[in-house]
């Protein structure tokens, strides 16, 4: 076997590389510096590092640091954060969480069973007929098309505060220039959502992006349940995605998108809906509108039922409600708060557009 020829000695005119030095190792992760392939939960939150545009600029956010330590290798990160782990709660086990599931899917049945048409009035609204102001801040005006431009996004921002919309719904990277363009029209806030539309990134990784929408002003964050994990009935995992972003956010409200058109069941919605009140969502939410299939009257009234027994937890329905009178059929099954890219429409402004932000059915209804 021949051997390799020796490296050339550096030259004076090569001086700015740096050549390798044969003494010092090159450090290699190995399997006891990572975190385990299967952390407990609630997973821990990395410590956010500094914003790449506006972090140190952020009046709510501390200095730069005077120093930043380059020796700090990924072992001591990773011990920070594991020791992290002690000064949460203990997660929920699938063992503790699907008996509970089970009973509550059984109650819901027969809540569904037992309900009359007459029984459930809505308070979001005081007239029916018509569109009025209260009807404008049930909306959360939507652009989460990935083609969204700046330009689409401020005209988003300025029909919002022409009809008065409760939020204008985006995408992460447009939080800081919406958050900045409604900053004094407080009755419209910025929505942001995470893990979109897939729900299939880390728990860490919508911590982290929940974390960052905030920091950009987002006051209301709408993130998508792990779907697999939830199909597969691996409840601690659903559990303790929703509980750590609600940790994450901080008090701002998450909206949970159960994403109803891949959830074959009635058991399925109510698990869903219940596993994320449990967690601390402030909300349920029907669909991304991106995933086949949008909001019905049905899921409406079902996750309502699912809901109803943690204090304060609302529905929010979205995807494919284009027009005022589907906006009034979600309210009266039991939506607070309506998803649109039609904000305008339903309130009379144009006819509904047939392309939309998602891709909900139009059929569904
Ligand atoms: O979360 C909101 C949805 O993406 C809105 O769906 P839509 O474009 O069908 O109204």
């Amino acid at each position: 076997m021949s051997s390799n020829p020796p490296p050339p000695p550096p030259s004076s005119s090569s001086s700015s590389i740096r050549p390798l030095n044969p003494t010092k190792p090159i450090p290699i992760f190995t399997p006891t510096q990572r975190l385990p392939s299967k952390p407990s939960f609630p997973w821990p939150q990395p410590p956010l590092p500094p914003h790449p545009q506006n972090f140190y600029n952020h009046p709510n956010n501390p200095s730069p640091p005077s120093t930043i330590s380059k020796g700090a290798g990924l072992h001591n990160q990773q011990q920070k954060l594991i020791s992290m782990q002690s000064n949460v709660p203990d997660p929920r086990t699938n063992e503790e969480l699907t008996p509970l599931v089970d009973a509550h899917v059984a109650k819901v049945l027969e809540d569904l069973k037992a309900e009359t048409s007459e029984e459930y009035t809505p308070d979001v609204v005081d007239d029916l007929t018509k569109a009025t102001e209260k009807l404008a801040q049930t909306i959360d005006h939507t652009l989460l098309k990935p083609e969204a431009t700046e330009d689409q996004i401020k005209a988003l921002c300025e029909e919002a505060i022409e009809y008065g919309f409760k939020s204008c719904c985006i995408n992460p990277s447009h939080a800081r220039l919406v958050s900045t363009t409604l900053a004094n029209t407080p009755q419209t806030i910025t929505c942001s959502v995470i893990g979109f539309p897939l729900g299939a990134t880390s728990t860490s990784s919508k911590c982290y992006e929940a974390s960052l929408a905030i920091l950009d002003g987002a006051k209301e964050i709408d993130m998508v349940l792990p779907i697999g994990q939830f199909l597969q009935s691996d409840y601690s995992y659903v559990y303790n995605d929703i509980f750590s972003v609600v940790r994450a956010a901080k008090g701002v409200p998450v909206k949970v998108i159960i994403e109803t058109s891949l959830l074959k069941t009635q058991e399925q919605k109510i698990a869903a809906c219940w596993i994320a009140a449990e967690a601390g969502a402030a909300w349920v939410k029907t669909s991304t509108g991106f995933n086949g299939g949008g909001a019905t009257v049905e899921d409406v009234k079902l996750m309502r039922l699912a809901v109803k027994h943690n204090e304060g937890v609302k529905v929010k329905a979205s995807g494919g409600v284009r027009t005022f009178e589907q906006a009034i059929g979600v309210i009266k099954a039991g939506a607070s708060r309506i998803g649109t890219s039609n904000g305008v429409a339903i309130m009379g402004g144009n006819p509904p557009k047939k392309e939309n932000g998602g891709e909900a059915d139009k059929e569904a209804y």
